[in-house]
């Protein structure tokens, strides 16, 4: 389980990742009116659920990309969906007032793929890694590059042995 690129463990919970989802809807909620959301699916379907419904948004888009496999190791960056014009030319184009919603940000090349297809369009995540967050507009929590992020529906609960004994 332990590897080079992450040694810490940062386990997510429900209850703390609805909290955290909130806490980026309210950073998002000023003045700009958001045409539509861009969720990066997976990962970023579920807090794009919580923001859309905080946010009154209906006009949901995906863009589906995959780039990790068998857990922690990151193979070659796969669109498998694109982004529709349709929502690239909302708000005059190259998706300016389009909300990209995704769970995290690692080394960023996600995130960079996305910005390609999008470059006008805001970057939010709930949590973000040093090499990924210069490419992040708005995000909740930054961990240690070395650190594993668990997200709430990648667990189950297990018994713990007691501490002594
Ligand atoms: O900044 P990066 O190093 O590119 O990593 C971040 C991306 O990795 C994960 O997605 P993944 O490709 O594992 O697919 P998933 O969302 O379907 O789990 C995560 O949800 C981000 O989208
Ligand atoms: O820390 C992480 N946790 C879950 N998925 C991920 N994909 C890239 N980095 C991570
Ligand atoms: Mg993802």
């Amino acid at each position: 389980m332990v590897d080079a690129r992450s040694d810490k463990a940062f386990p997510v919970s429900w209850d703390q990742f609805h909290r955290d989802a909130r806490a980026l809807t309210w950073r998002l909620s000023g003045d700009q009116k958001w045409q539509a959301i861009v969720c990066v699916t997976r990962g970023g379907l579920v807090p794009a659920a919580i923001v859309a419904r905080e946010l009154g948004i209906r006009m949901i888009e995906t863009i589906c990309v995959a780039s990790y496999q068998n857990y922690k190791e990151q193979g070659e960056l796969k669109v498998l969906k694109p982004v529709s014009q349709e929502i690239v030319d909302l708000g005059g184009g190259e998706g300016a007032g389009v909300l990209v919603i995704d769970d995290l940000v690692d080394t960023g090349r996600t995130a960079r793929l996305v910005r390609e297809m999008l470059p006008k369009a805001h970057y939010a995540t709930l949590y973000s890694k040093p090499m990924g967050r210069p490419l992040v507009d708005t995000f909740i929590t930054e961990v240690s590059q070395d650190t594993w992020i668990y997200f709430p529906w990648d667990m189950g609960l297990t018994f713990q042995p007691p501490i002594v004994g």
